[in-house]
């Protein structure tokens, strides 16, 4: 029998990993790509995750989403184990790349996870409808992406993933290929939308500005074999107009994490 909501612990951490590792065996050897990663992840948190290229960030959000399955350690998702958390759809995942199907529109790209999960026909027209005002496309139901600039589709990826309402959202670098001032206005509507829906999100990035901004708790990695060297908790207020970057509080943080970033190379 599949677990439901109910079966979740509801006092439990949201992700808990404890001496986490996983090793890729491939042709060419094997790949220690996560090494002794323990993690906590209350409900309601913004956790970024930020380290070099190949330091194991999407294989830690792979293994919460169930698809990939550690060598050690333990992992629970909601309280259950990664794979029954994902019958449970306890999460909706966000790509770099948009990954809109393009011979279907906004809103069918959205209905697409509702139509496999079986929800009425009603249904799906109210979640679509309420998806697309979450994330500012009111009105975009009948265009397709290709009609859409890159920020915009990436904001129809979103409201695709938040269109069953699972209370994680896990974002691999989901504004990596944007420019800086579409960028901007993204992070600044993510983190309204947050404060509106009290998800827990996982957020992949390269970029310290970005991780600053958005997170309530940014854990740096360092790269061979990925490990966590830093995890930091942000005392900045939740309420952050984008010029909160120039204050001292941020200017700080930042500076924290290029220091783990730099510690976690110079180890490797
Ligand atoms: N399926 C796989 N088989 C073998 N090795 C893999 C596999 N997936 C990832 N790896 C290796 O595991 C390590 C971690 O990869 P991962 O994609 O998690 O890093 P990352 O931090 O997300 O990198 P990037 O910032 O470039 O996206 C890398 O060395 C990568 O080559």
């Amino acid at each position: 029998m599949e677990a439901t909501a109910e079966d979740r612990a509801p006092g439990g951490s949201v992700v808990a990993a404890q001496g986490l590792n996983l090793t890729f065996h491939t042709n060419d050897g094997s790949v220690h790509a996560l090494k002794d990663v323990n993690l906590a992840v209350e409900r309601g948190e913004f956790v970024s995750f930020i380290g070099p290229s190949g330091c194991g960030k999407t294989t830690f959000l792979r293994c919460v989403a169930g698809l990939e399955t550690p060598t050690g350690g333990s992992l629970s998702v909601n309280g259950l184990d990664p794979d029954a958390a994902r019958r449970a759809r306890a999460y909706g995942y966000v790509f770099q790349a948009a990954g809109l199907y393009p011979w279907r529109t906004i809103g069918g790209n959205i209905r697409l996870p509702l139509e496999i999960m079986g929800f009425s026909e009603d249904e799906k027209k109210r979640r679509v409808r309420e998806t697309l005002a979450l994330v500012d496309l009111d009105g975009f139901e009948n265009k397709f992406p290709w009609q859409l600039s890159g920020g915009m589709q990436q904001r129809a990826s979103i409201a695709r993933a938040l269109s069953f309402d699972a209370d994680l959202l896990l974002m691999d670098e989901p504004f990596g290929a944007l420019d800086e001032i579409v960028r901007d206005r993204l992070n600044e509507e993510l983190l309204s939308l947050w404060a509106r829906t009290g998800k827990t999100m996982l957020f992949v990035t390269h970029s310290i500005p970005e991780a600053v901004y958005l997170s309530t708790k940014i854990v740096v990695m360092s790269p061979r074999p990925g490990r966590i060297s830093d995890v930091i908790d942000s005392p900045l207020p939740k309420e952050r107009p984008l010029d909160i970057r120039d204050s001292r509080g941020f200017i700080d943080i930042a500076h924290r994490v290029r220091e783990g970033l730099r510690a976690g190379m110079e180890e490797a």
